[in-house]
């Protein structure tokens, strides 16, 4: 079998530093450089242009996810320096027929993205024969964030389809192994490349790693696990980010400075300060749990204190967040537990058990269910439907991957502004 190909996929919006990150990714083992369709949206054929002139040994692949117009939009990347035009799979039939015809008279070649095709098998027979010279397994990043994988779709193709296959869609260098080991010829990589700090390197180990394809046991890890997996490694701020700015509690703060809690919360709900049901819920929480506490509004009195803490601490719960006040707090500080609230007080409430556990409470400004997810850490709570944690999660850590390479650039001496390139992308209206 051929050396399988690795092909980076400039999904950038700046085309100055996705020249600079695919001379990066080539050094560490490259072959085939892709316009992503972010950067060709952005910069038009020049960016195509740009990649041709810039590395003249290498195949440039224009990610222009064609749905009409074939013909033309194959001719305008073939003549821009595209070797390989890629083109909707679930286009119409005259289409692929028309980009085929364009890319014979061009002599590039046409790689057909299966993304959001229903049925992937028939349509790659399909496409084979109207001429198509590649088919992309490819799960679209949104796709992924719902836990769609590339993989599953390209084990669905091996053996079904008479071209070769290249696989796209959240690739790492483990998966890229399995990947050549499921039967794909090129292995297409985006975030796990471009977003790395160290690029070359990061290159380097997918080239190793689809070099020396294994099938890996797949571990099956639940999708709690995951999620837990995945706030654990991000931010709050991340958290908020991949929510478009949403689901961040207001003027709460942690007692105990840089501490972290991830957990499905367990309300409660207390007025002044009558701490019965914030202790009861200890019972009622499991280890990872978070106790999220509404006192309603009242901050003159406590309903949490150091008692509670280290029951809670016992318990395994991950965290407390109170709306509201605590007391106790040096020795809260002490034992390092993430308690976070909005004010302190020396003065507790009576337990008259007035109040309800496990209810929709309002929390700081948000709407708190039972068994939402919070993420909490020194800069503050953010709350994440239960129903769409996963996806958040996975957006998450998306987020904190395109920081890194935003921080390796900024170490290098570029300004934030220049990066993002933020006058060009400010509101036009
Ligand atoms: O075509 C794309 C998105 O529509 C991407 O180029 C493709 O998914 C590879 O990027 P990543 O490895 O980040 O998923």
């Amino acid at each position: 079998m051929a050396t399988p190909v690795l092909q980076v996929a400039l999904d950038l919006l700046e085309l100055d530093r996705a020249v600079e990150i695919a001379d990066e990714a080539v050094r560490g083992g490259a072959d085939w450089i892709e316009a992503g369709t972010p950067l060709i949206k952005s910069e038009g054929m020049q960016a195509v242009r740009t990649l041709r002139e810039r590395f003249p040994g290498h195949e440039i692949v224009a990610d222009m996810k064609v749905a009409d117009t074939g013909a033309v939009e194959v001719e305008m990347a073939a003549k821009s320096g595209a070797g390989i035009v890629c083109i909707l799979g679930d286009a119409d039939d005259t289409v692929i027929a028309e980009a085929v015809r364009s890319a014979r008279k061009y002599g590039v070649r046409i790689m057909a993205d299966l993304i959001n095709v229903g049925d992937p098998v028939s349509r790659s027979r399909e496409l084979a024969a109207l001429g198509v010279d590649y088919i992309n397994a490819h799960v679209g990043i949104d796709q992924q964030m719902l836990g769609k994988s590339s993989l599953d779709l390209l084990r669905r193709l091996a053996g079904e389809v008479g071209v070769p296959v290249a696989v796209a869609g959240g690739l790492d260098a483990a998966t890229a192994s399995e990947a050549v080991a499921a039967g794909a010829s090129v292995v297409i990589v985006g975030g796990n490349i471009i977003k790395a700090a160290d690029v070359a390197g990061a290159a380097r180990r997918v080239r190793e790693a689809i070099d020396r394809p294994e099938i890996r046991p797949r571990e099956e890890e639940s999708q709690d696990a995951a999620i837990r997996r995945l706030f654990e490694a991000v931010s709050a701020p991340n958290v908020t980010d991949a929510m478009h700015r949403k689901g961040a509690m207001s003027g709460v703060f942690s007692l105990c400075g840089r501490v972290k809690a991830v957990g499905r919360a367990v309300t409660v709900r207390t007025v002044a300060g009558d701490w019965a049901k914030p202790v009861e819920a200890i019972d009622v929480a499991g280890p990872g749990d978070l106790l999220v506490i509404s006192n309603d509004g009242r901050t003159d009195v406590a309903p949490w204190g150091e008692l509670a803490t280290h029951s809670a601490k016992n318990r395994g719960i991950a965290g407390v967040v109170i709306d509201g006040a605590v007391r106790d707090v040096d020795d809260i500080r002490e034992m390092k537990f993430p308690v976070f609230a909005t004010a302190t007080v020396p003065n507790a409430g009576d337990p008259k058990g007035l109040g309800e556990i496990n209810t929709e409470i309002a929390c700081c400004g948000q709407e708190v269910r039972p068994g939402d997810w919070i993420v909490a850490d020194e800069s503050g709570v953010v709350v994440v439907p239960r129903e769409r944690a996963y996806e958040v999660a996975r957006r998450a850590m998306e987020v904190k991957k395109t920081e890194e390479r935003i921080r390796e650039e900024i170490r290098r001496g570029k300004t934030l502004s220049e990066i993002s390139e933020l006058l060009k992308w400010e509101k036009r209206r």
